[in-house]
């Protein structure tokens, strides 16, 4: 007979006890405590839903994508990016880089595995952290629970996708997609696009669709922060980190919104408002980053439908005006 207890307790999988450590996703972060690890001899295990290292990178970037910080802010400890690599390497070179990083520290995660739950339990001080195989069409995903006695979770700051509500969707007509499907403009030629959000991934995604001659416009919710990515030649990160070596934040702040006013101008001109915090303090207090600009704000065929409304009634707007133009 099974207890109520014993019942919670039952495992229908494969049970591993790790020797260390079980580390939950296997994208930079990952990939960097793994070989800290390696380096001390600590034994551990890196569990991966996805079938590949950087599944982020790898399947939900576009083409395009260039990282915004100069390369000795993105390489990971002990393996710096190879001499030949740009200031600011695409999402290939990134890539690259990640897995020879894997290589170079003989870091093999279990891909494919998803894991469902993770409790500590106190009485014995040992986590029980269960996985079902991720491979979708199998007759029967087998399960494993892995026993440790730590746990770092390292999936990622935006690997989960937001898609706000869309009344009227199914009327609209027009293909929809979150900008972690966007790969390239090429398929937008000649066409009207709204671009809901102005993070750095709606400025990029509509200054690639300006690239293939489609017709971004956008909405913009709130203020933000847009900076140059460099002021005389030298990256705005780095000139951010120097500076806040011997100045307090706020006048880090005020210099960094100075510096962005003399080389962009005033951003009301392209329809945006700056948020009255300064951008590293907004960074610390909301986690908001600010957008660093590489051409998309100076794009005089960006159309940008600010403040007030909210998506919801531009793209009711914008639904009409598309079934006008169709009829
Ligand atoms: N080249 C690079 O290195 C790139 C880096 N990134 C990074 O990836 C991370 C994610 O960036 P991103 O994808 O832009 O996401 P963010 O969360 O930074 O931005 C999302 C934007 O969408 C707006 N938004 C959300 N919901 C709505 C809504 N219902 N109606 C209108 N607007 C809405 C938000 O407005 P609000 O502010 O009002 O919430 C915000 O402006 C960031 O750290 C970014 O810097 C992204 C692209 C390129
Ligand atoms: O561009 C990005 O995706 C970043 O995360 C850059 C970033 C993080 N924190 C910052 C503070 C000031 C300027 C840029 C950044």
């Amino acid at each position: 007979m099974i207890h109520t207890h014993d019942r919670e307790n039952f495992f229908p999988g494969r049970c591993v006890l790790v020797n260390g450590p079980v580390i939950v996703g296997a994208g930079p972060s990952g990939l960097a405590v793994g070989a800290g690890l390696k380096q001390q001899g600590v034994p551990f295990v890196i569990l991966e839903r996805a079938n590949c290292i950087a599944s982020l990178w790898q399947n939900h970037t576009y083409d395009r994508l260039k990282l915004h910080l100069p390369k000795q802010f993105c390489q990971l400890p002990y393996f710096p990016f190879p001499d030949n690599i740009p200031e600011y390497p695409t999402k290939y070179q990134f890539i690259d880089y990640l897995e020879s990083y894997a290589r170079h520290f003989d870091i093999n995660p279990q891909f494919n595995e998803t894991v469902q739950s993770a409790k500590y339990d106190k009485t014995c001080g040992l986590w029980r952290v269960k996985t079902i195989e991720s491979t979708s069409g199998a007759m029967r995903r087998e399960m494993v629970e892995y026993i440790c006695r730590w746990l770092v979770v390292a999936t990622g700051e935006n690997a989960q996708k937001v898609v706000p509500e869309f009344e009227g969707l199914e009327e609209f007509g027009g293909q929809v997609m979150h900008a972690c499907d966007y790969k390239s403009g090429e398929a937008y030629r000649g066409k009207r696009v709204l671009v809901v959000g102005c993070g750095n991934s709606g400025m990029e995604v509509s200054l690639d669709l300006c690239h293939h001659n489609a017709i971004p416009s956008m909405v913009v919710r709130s203020s933000v922060h847009v900076l140059p990515r460099e002021v005389f030649g030298r990256s705005t990160f780095d000139l951010a980190v120097l500076m806040m070596k011997c100045l307090p934040i706020w006048l880090v702040d005020k210099i960094l919104v100075v510096t962005a006013r003399l080389v962009l101008g005033n951003i009301e001109k392209y329809g945006l408002r700056r948020p009255s915090i300064g951008p590293l303090q907004l960074k610390n207090s909301e986690g908001k980053t600010p957008v660093l600009d590489i051409g998309a704000l100076q794009k005089n065929q960006i159309w940008r439908y600010q403040g007030g409304p909210r998506h919801q009634e531009v793209f009711r707007r914008w639904s009409r005006a598309r079934k006008r133009r169709k009829s």
